[in-house]
């Protein structure tokens, strides 16, 4: 098939590493591999202008996206990032991801994705809101509780949702709590959602530990990315018996071989934003994070941190993706080679959409579960759809990436089959 024309050719963008990630896996689809090539177009791609009047009474711009990769199991779904590197080709590969996350844990959503190119720690809060509300009204001609949900994702929480969901409502005249996931609590977010994605991150690892033969206690954790998905998962493994022995943000790398004492931590994130203050332990060059001592790596920050290079330098057991595509495709063999067991984003991430869903059907039945009930269910989702994954990694002698891939893409490709073409 040709080259999508408004794609670009760098072997290592999150797209390419995307396509690489679906050509691995047309061996194992059988008869619906003849489908695969809609797996490799987003369905709909827009790109908005986002003009905002700036407090200096300047007018900035900025450029918008919002990505539907394929609809074929339902309403798109996934998250809005606002960051300086956001790309068209970056979102299509996230709303990418989020087809294949969806599946993987069966949920009846397609994948979607959306992001602004801003540094928003430069917006001040009243720019902030403005400029989230011109993106969600230029969207909107295709989001809805029913076509596409849009949820948190970097710099991105549930303020920027309740700024969303009001803008929305505004624009079709009703309440439409069901339009984005994440919100907060009063206007129909649910319980357990804020840290759903790191507990999913926790509940993943618990079990590949566990095939593992790794003890979770006194296991020496290194995570990238202290926000809502590294934090979390750094909390939970300590909670369970680990040590935190080292960080990375872009205030900075530390390393305490002891461990890092975790609330200590989270008051220096809460007070400072960023690591680097953070007493205990030592400060080390950025690139030196990658060789340190652990048994559990959890990347949680962006896409394309784990280079063939540093693939050769981990000396960790377990590779737990937080992050969406943190690792390129070179040194996701490297690893293998290495027999370091990566479980891939779209399965180890999954637990942010999976209660997004728990919200989304709790909104539409203006009916609220415990937080228990949540996380209870969240955890059989998990392990269930490892589970299932695993045994096809077993079955096929494929690394738990291509056989995540392979579990979804076979339910996306039956959807798509059985829909068939229209007209
Ligand atoms: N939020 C969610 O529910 C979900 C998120 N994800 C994925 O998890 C990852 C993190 O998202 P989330 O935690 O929500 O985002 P946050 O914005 O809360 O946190 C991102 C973290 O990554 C750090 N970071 C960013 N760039 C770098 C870098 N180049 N080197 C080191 N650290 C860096 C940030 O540091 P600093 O603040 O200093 O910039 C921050 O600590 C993303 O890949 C996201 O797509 C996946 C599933 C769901
Ligand atoms: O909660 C959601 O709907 C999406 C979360 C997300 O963006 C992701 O899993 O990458």
């Amino acid at each position: 098939m040709s080259k999508l024309s408004y794609v670009g050719d760098h072997p290592d963008s999150p797209w390419q590493t995307y396509l690489s990630q679906v050509d691995r896996v047309v061996p194992y689809l059988g008869r619906l591999g003849r489908w695969a090539e809609t797996l490799k177009r987003p369905k709909r791609a827009l790109i908005v202008d986002v003009p905002i009047q700036m407090d200096d009474g300047s007018v900035a711009h900025f450029e918008g996206y919002r990505v539907q990769h394929n609809l074929s199991r339902g309403p798109g779904k996934g998250g809005v990032r606002f960051h300086p590197d956001v790309t068209l080709e970056e979102v299509m590969a996230l709303s990418a991801w989020m087809t294949v996350k969806c599946a993987a844990v069966n949920l009846p959503y397609g994948g979607a994705k959306g992001g602004i190119r801003v540094d928003p720690k430069g917006l001040s809060r009243g720019e902030l809101e403005r400029m989230t509300r011109r993106y969600t009204s230029e969207i909107g001609i295709i989001i809805g509780p029913q076509r596409d949900i849009p949820a948190p994702d970097v710099n991105t929480n549930g303020q920027i949702m309740a700024w969303m969901m009001d803008t929305y409502s505004m624009n079709v005249g009703a309440t439409a709590t069901g339009v984005v996931t994440g919100k907060p609590l009063h206007l129909g977010g649910s319980l357990g959602r804020v840290k759903a994605t790191g507990r999913g991150v926790f509940v993943t690892g618990r079990e590949a530990a566990r095939r593992l033969g790794l003890n979770l206690e006194g296991a020496r954790v290194a995570v990238q990315g202290m926000g809502n998905v590294g934090s979390v998962a750094a909390e939970l493994f300590v909670g369970a018996g680990a040590t935190l022995v080292a960080v990375q943000d872009h205030t900075g790398s530390r390393v305490a071989p002891a461990g890092f004492d975790m609330a200590t931590m989270m008051d220096t994130l809460r007070r400072e934003g960023g690591v680097a203050g953070c007493p205990g332990g030592e400060a080390i060059d950025d690139e030196a994070f990658w060789d340190v001592d652990c048994d559990i790596l959890i990347p949680a920050a962006l896409e394309g941190q784990i280079t063939a290079d540093r693939a050769r330098r981990i000396k960790a057991r377990l590779v737990l993706e937080g992050a969406n595509g943190p690792t390129l495709p070179e040194a996701d063999d490297l690893l293998r080679e290495r027999n370091v067991l990566v479980v891939p984003d779209v399965i180890c991430n999954a637990g942010g959409v999976t209660v997004s869903y728990f919200e989304w059907v709790q909104d539409f039945s203006s009916f609220f579960w415990s937080e228990d009930e949540i996380n209870l269910r969240l955890d059989k989702i998990m392990v269930d759809a490892l589970k299932k994954i695993w045994d096809t990694a077993d079955q096929h002698g494929i690394t738990l990436r291509t056989a995540t891939f392979a579990v979804a893409c076979e339910r996306i490709l039956i959807a798509r089959e059985e829909r068939g073409l229209y007209p």
